[in-house]
């Protein structure tokens, strides 16, 4: 609660400091690339006496209201041996411990304040590591040049690293990690997605009817929030494991993700998260052995066991019934928050875009009704790619809402970066949310404009996914292989809701949001559908 209060302070008494200093967008962008070029971007202490130079403005070079004296940042200057190097704009402080407070509280609206601020690369510290954030189109260029030899594991927190088992791919680098990320494109690739859709199809109509069912009313009220994360997790425990198990597993899931992040491996969330990963994988690995066993493997509900059984690692060695199994639970873990909070942004978004939620349900009826016998279920890759525009939807929901930054990579020796000096130890992280915020990329970019991403138009060409500019998945070697799975199961999502609600939607409240570990609607936040 504590900290809680503080991260608010913080992050209120930023808030004011950025108006009081700079505008929105270009003239701040500007003024910061103009330090750049003029090679006076200055370290927040000034490396020779010492004294505190931060934030002189690049055109006149007039000291702002930033230069105050700041105790945190001078000790933490010092303590890093950074005099005398030139970094990026930006706080890093003592310990990093207000910029990571004020992150948690609002990670969105950190990164906004401090491009307002900086420009598109500052330093700041992130879960109390220095940090360099950056985004324009050529820091990521010259980043993804040398991003293949970074760590990632060591920017990962202790506990995360322990649940995520030395089988989770965002602990590895090279020959393992290439095996293993091999191994996803057999599971979440083209054909694994044509082998889905039926089952997803499926599912999510169960899943609305039973919404739509609920209330003969005026209104029936839906929480996204909620609902959407215990949908996922059932349709992903379904597509992964072949059936939903009981109940006790989900909860475990549940747990399993609260271990991972806990605070420390003292804390009863760590404790219960680990017991939690151990009852799943020996469930997993009984039900696998039994699929096998029983000749089963061919069966379409297993096609995910399947290709796993074949799975081999960077030595040729198949993988072990251990292996599978645990690569299963993570695999489940590591989508089920990420495709319910799409879901829930792209609902409550078309919600307050009418038009928009109009083309969803013309494109669905173009595609899947006719007059003879009405609406079927959307039970195929053809159908999911042919809807154009409400794959549109999803990738622009995960724009205006971005849900997680970019991967964290520690830099593990000093360099040169966008002119600037990194030092060992920095994490350095692409963050997607600039460039989706940038002009320069997406005209008028706090508008929600599907049309951006339709396939022929100039803005999609430019900001194809995985693009230098879009990259809600962050990018490199362990750039997010299921954003396609996520997209499909947000598309026939919103096509079943335009086609069950017609008349449209809207919140009780503004949306309320829960920002860790990923940005996701609160639990307790209710729609209600217009009858
Ligand atoms: C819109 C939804 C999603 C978003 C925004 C998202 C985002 C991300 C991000 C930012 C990363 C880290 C990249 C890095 O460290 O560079 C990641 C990694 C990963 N994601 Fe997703 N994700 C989503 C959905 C999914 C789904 C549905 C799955 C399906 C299983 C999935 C599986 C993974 C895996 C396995 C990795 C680790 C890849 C590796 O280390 O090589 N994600 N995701």
């Amino acid at each position: 609660m504590a900290s809680r209060a503080t991260a608010r302070a913080a992050a209120s008494h930023d808030a004011r400091a950025a108006t009081r200093r700079a505008r929105v967008g270009g003239a701040a962008r500007e003024s910061a690339a103009r330090r750049r070029a003029s090679g006076r971007a200055t370290s927040d202490v000034d490396g020779a006496s010492g004294r505190a130079t931060s934030d002189v403005d690049g055109a006149s070079g007039r000291a702002t209201s930033a230069d105050a004296f700041d105790l945190g940042q001078a000790i933490g200057t010092l303590a890093r041996g950074e005099r005398g190097a030139t970094l990026p704009p930006g706080r890093v402080g003592a310990l990093g411990v207000r910029e990571t407070l004020e992150y948690l509280a609002d990670s969105n609206g950190f990164v906004r304040r401090r491009v307002e601020r900086y420009g598109p690369i500052f330093k700041t510290a992130l879960f109390f590591k220095p940090a360099i954030v950056f985004g324009s189109r050529e820091a990521v260029r010259e980043f993804l040049k040398f991003e293949g030899e970074l760590p990632a594991d060591e920017a990962l927190p202790e506990t995360f690293r322990e649940l995520h088992t030395e089988y989770g791919a965002l602990r590895m680098t090279g020959s393992r990690h290439a095996a293993t990320r091999a191994n996803f494109g057999k599971v979440l690739g083209r054909a694994a997605l044509e082998s889905y859709a039926p089952a997803i199809g499926e599912r999510t109509r169960e899943f609305v009817e039973d919404v739509a069912r609920r209330s003969g009313k005026e209104t029936s009220s839906f929480r996204p929030g909620a609902e959407c994360v215990d949908f996922a997790l059932d349709l992903l425990f379904e597509l992964f494991l072949g059936h939903v198990p009981e109940a006790k597993y989900k909860d475990a899931m549940k747990a399993y993700n609260g271990g991972l992040l806990s605070l420390g491996k003292w804390s009863s969330e760590f404790k219960a998260g680990k017991l939690a990963l151990e009852d799943l994988t020996s469930y997993v690995e009984a039900h696998y052995r039994g699929v096998k066993a029983r000749g089963e493997l061919d069966r379409p509900e297993y096609f995910f066991y399947k290709q796993y059984s074949q799975a081999v690692d960077e030595f040729d060695e198949v993988f072990s019934d251990d292996r599978i199994a645990t690569t299963c639970v993570l695999m489940v873990w590591g989508s089920y928050i990420e495709a319910a909070a799409l879901m829930g942004h792209a609902c409550v978004l078309l919600g307050e875009h009418d038009d928009a939620r109009r083309a969803v349900l013309r494109e669905f009826e173009r595609v899947c009704c006719d007059d003879e016998n009405g609406c079927r279920r959307i039970g195929t890759l053809a159908d999911i790619m042919s809807m154009q525009y409400t794959s549109a939807v999803a990738k622009e929901s995960l724009r205006v809402m971005p849900q997680t930054a970019g991967g964290l990579r520690v830099n593990p020796s000093p360099r040169k970066f966008a002119s600037f000096d990194v030092p060992a130890g920095y994490v350095l992280t692409a963050d997607p949310r600039i460039p989706f915020r940038d002009e320069a990329n997406f005209p008028d970019p706090d508008a929600f404009k599907p049309e951006r991403f339709v396939p022929g138009t100039h803005e999609a060409k430019q900001n194809d996914v995985s693009s230098e500019t879009y990259y809600p998945g962050g990018m490199g070697q362990h750039q997010c292989p299921g954003i396609s799975l996520a997209t499909v199961m947000t598309q026939i999502f919103l096509a079943e809701l335009v086609s069950a609600f017609p008349n449209g939607w809207r919140g009780k409240t503004a949306p309320k949001y829960v920002q860790v570990p990923i940005v996701i609607l609160d639990r307790e936040y209710e729609i209600e559908f217009l009858r």
